[in-house]
Parts: C-alpha cells; sequence; structure tokens
C-alpha cells in the first residue's frame, strides 16, 4: 500500500469510526502544585459496532479517557471525535449512554421510573416512555420488576437497570465503567454474558473499563493496554473468539472461557502489562529509555502470542500503520 492509500483509509476509517481520540493529552490542575498528567499521546479509533475494553493499571487513566471521550471533561490538548462529530456535539445529541460502577440509582423511583428517567427529562410523551423502558426491562431480563424499588433488588439487577437506563435513548455509543466491579465472580460472569448478549441484539459499540483481563477477553474485539505514570496506550490486543456470536444461541459461556483461543488471548493481554511495567521499571531504575520509545512501549507489533499490535492502531483491518500510532 502506498503511503497515500495508507492516509486515505486512515481518513475514510475515522470518518466511519465511531470513536476518534487522536493526540489526546490530560493534565489536571493541582493547586499550589504542577498539573497532574494523568494522560499523554493518546490515539485510538473505535469502529462503530466495536467493543473496545481500557485495561491497565490503578491510576493509569482509564477513568480519565472515558470521560474524555463522554465530554464530561475537556482534552488539555488533541481532538476527540464521536461518530464524526466533536465530543460535545456528540453529547448534546445524547449520542451515548455511560454506566458506572455504582449502579447510581434514584432510591425514590421504581424500576421502571428509573430506566424511563433520561426519555423524560428529554420530553418523551408518558406512554412512549413507559413502552420503551419496558422494552429495554425486558432486553435485561427484568420485565418482572418494573415495580420493584433500586432498594429490594440485588448488586447485578441494579447493574442491569443502569445498562437498560444507559440504553434508553438508543444510544450509538455505550460507555461502561467498571460495571461489574463490585459483583462477585459468578454474577460477574452472567453479567458479561447478558452483556453480550445485548451488544449483540442492539449492535451498539462499547467502550468498557475494567480491571479484569478475563472480563476484558470475553467481551471485547480489542483490549487497548494502558501503562502509567503518564497513562498511554502500550499495546493493543485483538481478541477473535469464533464462539463468542453463539454465547446466548447454544453455547454456554463458560464453555467459551475454557477454549484454548480464551486462554491465547488472556495470556497476550497479561504480556502486554507485564511489557508496560517492565518499560516503567527500568525508566525508574535508570536502565533504559523506554519512555516514548515506539508504540507499543515494550509490547512488540506482532510479538505477542496472540498478534499484539502497535497502540493506537485502527479498527480491525484499516492498515499497517493504525489510525495515529505515533
Ligand atoms: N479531578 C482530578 N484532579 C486531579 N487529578 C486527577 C483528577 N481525576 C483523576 N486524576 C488523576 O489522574 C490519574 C488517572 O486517574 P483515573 O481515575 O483516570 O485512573 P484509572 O486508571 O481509572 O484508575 P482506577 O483503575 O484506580 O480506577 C490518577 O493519578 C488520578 O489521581
Amino acid at each position: 500500500m502506498t503511503a497515500e492509500a495508507v492516509v486515505e483509509a486512515v481518513a475514510a476509517a475515522e470518518e466511519e469510526a465511531a470513536v476518534v481520540v487522536r493526540g489526546v493529552t490530560k493534565a489536571f490542575d493541582v493547586a499550589g502544585a504542577a498539573p497532574a498528567v494523568a494522560l499523554t499521546d493518546i490515539d485510538l479509533t473505535v469502529a462503530r459496532g466495536e467493543f473496545v475494553s481500557l485495561i491497565g493499571p490503578s491510576g493509569c487513566g482509564k477513568s480519565t479517557l472515558l470521560r474524555l471521550v463522554a465530554d464530561l471533561i475537556p482534552p488539555t490538548r488533541g481532538e476527540i471525535l464521536v461518530g464524526g462529530r466533536p465530543a460535545r456535539q456528540a453529547r448534546l445529541d445524547q449520542d451515548y449512554g455511560i454506566a458506572f460502577q455504582q449502579a447510581g440509582l434514584f432510591g425514590w423511583r421504581t424500576v421502571l421510573g428509573n430506566v424511563e428517567l433520561p426519555l423524560q427529562v428529554h420530553g418523551m410523551r408518558k406512554a412512549e416512555r413507559r413502552a420503551r423502558a419496558r422494552e429495554l426491562l425486558d432486553l435485561v431480563g427484568l420485565a418482572d420488576f418494573a415495580g420493584h424499588w433500586p432498594g429490594q433488588l440485588s448488586g447485578g439487577m441494579q447493574q442491569r437497570v443502569a445498562i437498560a437506563r444507559a440504553l434508553a435513548e438508543r444510544p450509538r455509543l455505550l460507555l461502561l465503567d467498571e460495571p461489574f466491579g463490585a459483583l462477585d465472580e459468578m454474577t460477574r460472569e452472567r453479567m458479561q454474558a447478558e452483556l453480550a448478549r445485548i451488544r449483540r441484539e442492539t449492535g451498539t459499540t462499547v467502550i468498557l473499563v475494567t480491571h479484569s483481563i478475563p472480563e476484558a477477553v470475553f467481551l471485547s474485539d480489542r483490549v487497548a493496554v494502558m501503562s502509567a505514570r503518564p497513562g498511554r496506550i502500550t499495546a493493543m490486543v485483538p481478541v477473535e473468539l469464533a464462539a463468542r456470536a453463539g454465547v446466548g444461541r447454544g453455547v454456554d459461556s463458560t464453555d467459551l472461557r475454557e477454549q484454548p483461543e480464551f486462554f491465547a488471548a488472556v495470556t497476550a493481554v497479561r504480556e502486554a502489562l507485564r511489557a508496560g511495567e517492565s518499560a516503567l521499571l527500568r525508566v525508574a531504575s535508570g536502565g533504559g529509555a523506554p519512555a516514548g520509545a515506539g508504540p507499543a512501549g515494550g509490547g512488540p507489533a506482532g510479538g505477542g502470542p496472540a498478534g499484539v499490535g502497535p497502540a493506537g492502531g485502527g479498527p480491525a483491518g484499516v492498515g499497517p500503520a493504525g489510525v495515529g500510532a505515533s
């Protein structure tokens, strides 16, 4: 491919993409001290309908990146497009739904009332919004709990209500920040299977922040591996699990988690995380200078077991250079 053809392919992919993060740095002002640089030089392109997870050590800026995409905070430098428009416009157009670790339901509204709330705020007629909220509760398997109060539900059920609420306005993009972090392992795995099914049925693009490697692998088309101080994407790990399409349609999610491809992808993500960490340790001990030393920051392209790609890579198949890989 010629250089021009690559540039054209990248431009076309960006226009088509659900999310483009280009050259983004975020520094927080700290009273009486130098600004805290949470993220530096982030390039990330998420294709429409793609599921991308962000994983990395505590404090590496995963939530900050999600909040930037949601336009809850502005970048210090760089550009963010959601559905081809600036993040601010996408927020005003309610292009995305968001759910956090704490379900954040209103205890004084029923389950149905919680899911209806964003539709009510935006002026949808009562009959219509009620029908939509019931449809969503059905989607998350809680049709029988419409009249319950949030306090009467388990943590997992509350999370499902939060996801239903985030989907209320048919967002093209779903942003999830550790939505299952507070759940026990079995409930968490059930919720992951539910999310995989919901994603398949709605075709929504998803960006998920998680601390769990198996969770990221189970759900994602690609896993963005981040390193701390300041946060950057050090590797993109593609995950190809042919059996995933069958989860909920005859393929048991436990079976999928026991497949060799699943273990291979888990190993690839783990090694990419380790590579990022050891690069940092080398810097800290003065034994080498990997900071800024290449796009994968120690996770060499093609060097990982499942073909770990360079950071900032575009949607699968976009091109060798990836979008904005520096
Ligand atoms: N409002 C803020 N003011 C100052 N620093 C902030 C602010 N928000 C986040 N930070 C800092 O930015 C860095 C990244 O924080 P962030 O919450 O995005 O990390 P994270 O990867 O999501 O962490 P965790 O996995 O622990 O949730 C941290 O060092 C944090 O202290």
